[in-house]
């Protein structure tokens, strides 16, 4: 059976601005596969190359063996990272007039359960909040139930229960055989629901696996995560390496016999904290050291971390 996605060397340039760069990518039929990557690294030029939205400039990509402009209709789903549909609509509405432009859909009400929105399903869309639009417009992609699901962000802007609660909705299509491409800027969501996990920075694969190999491989040793206002700058004194975070600092590499002596050297140092945690490295250790970026756990900046793709 072919692979569900193939993409080899594929390459889109805008004007002077490279935004992917010979990328090649290939997900296996049920795999959930999430691309991360800070803003403008070219995550959603990529899924617009492979969904056939854009054509890339060089290289070639398959959905199902089959170009991405021929693969049947009803095989292919896809929520856009920008999609508004009419506002005046009710979730119900919507769901049901995009039901319509398909042969062999799914049931309305099966789709609005599918995505918590049972019950307000009477409401104009407008009048639903950001966390209950989006779930609508993963509702909409969900109508032809499709065998291959591309979703460009689909939890961003999604409170924390929300985003649970379409984290289950992502593993139990999986589960029942859907593959999953996924984009996102918390890397807890790819943690938790990625077999692989692709990260891509400007314009460049970086690296692809499974989260477990990418954290053995990058995200160092445990650490300690101080909640404090002392700046890494303050902390010239500790023989350990100091990162700086939203709520204090990191301290890299603390073993757990190195605890009790780390601690010692910030309590020497007339070191005020709210919180001392002793974490495992995560993902988002992997996607620091191999970036050089920052993540937003509690929600991704619109604000630009980098210049964007490559000018040449
Ligand atoms: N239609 C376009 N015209 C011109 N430049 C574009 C276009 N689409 C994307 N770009 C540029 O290509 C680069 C990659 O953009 P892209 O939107 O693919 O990144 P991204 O990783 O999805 O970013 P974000 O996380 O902010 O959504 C950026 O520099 C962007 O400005």
């Amino acid at each position: 059976m072919p692979p569900a996605v193939l993409a080899e060397s594929i390459s889109k340039r805008y004007g002077d601005t490279i935004a992917i760069d010979d990328v090649s990518v290939n997900v296996d039929g049920g795999e959930i596969f999430a691309l991360v990557g800070p803003n403008g690294a070219g995550k959603t030029t990529l899924v617009e190359a492979l969904t056939g939205t854009t054509t890339p400039d060089s290289g070639s990509v398959s959905i199902f063996g089959e170009s991405p402009t021929s693969v049947e209709d009803g095989r292919l789903g896809l929520l856009p990272q920008s999609f508004t549909p009419p506002e005046r609509l009710t979730a119900r509405e919507l769901v049901t007039y995009y039901q319509g432009l398909y042969d062999d859909p799914q049931r309305v009400d099966d789709v609005l359960t599918a995505v918590g929105m049972e019950t307000a399903d009477e409401t104009w869309y407008r009048n639903l909040s950001g966390g209950q639009q989006r779930r609508v417009c993963v509702g909409i992609a969900l109508v032809n139930d499709p065998d291959l699901l591309f979703l460009d962000e689909p939890t961003t802007g999604i409170d924390p229960a929300g985003r649970q609660s379409l984290w289950s909705l992502i593993d139990d299509l999986a589960a029942e055989g859907t593959t999953i491409f996924l984009t996102t800027h918390y890397m807890k969501e790819a943690q938790q629901l990625a077999d692989r996990v692709a990260l891509l920075d400007d314009g460049t694969l970086v690296e692809v696996g499974p989260p477990t190999d990418l954290i053995a491989s990058y995200g160092g040793g445990t650490h300690l995560l101080v909640e404090t206002e002392t700046s890494p700058e303050q902390l010239a004194g500790l023989d350990a390496e100091v990162e700086p975070t939203e709520d204090g600092i990191r301290i890299l590499d603390v073993a757990t016999a190195d605890i009790g002596r780390v601690v010692g050297q910030l309590d020497a140092q007339g070191v005020t904290y709210e919180t001392l945690t002793w974490t495992d490295p995560s993902l988002e250790d992997v996607y620091l050291s191999l970036t050089d970026e920052s993540t937003d756990e509690d929600g991704p900046s619109r604000e630009p971390m980098t210049a964007g793709g490559r000018s040449r």
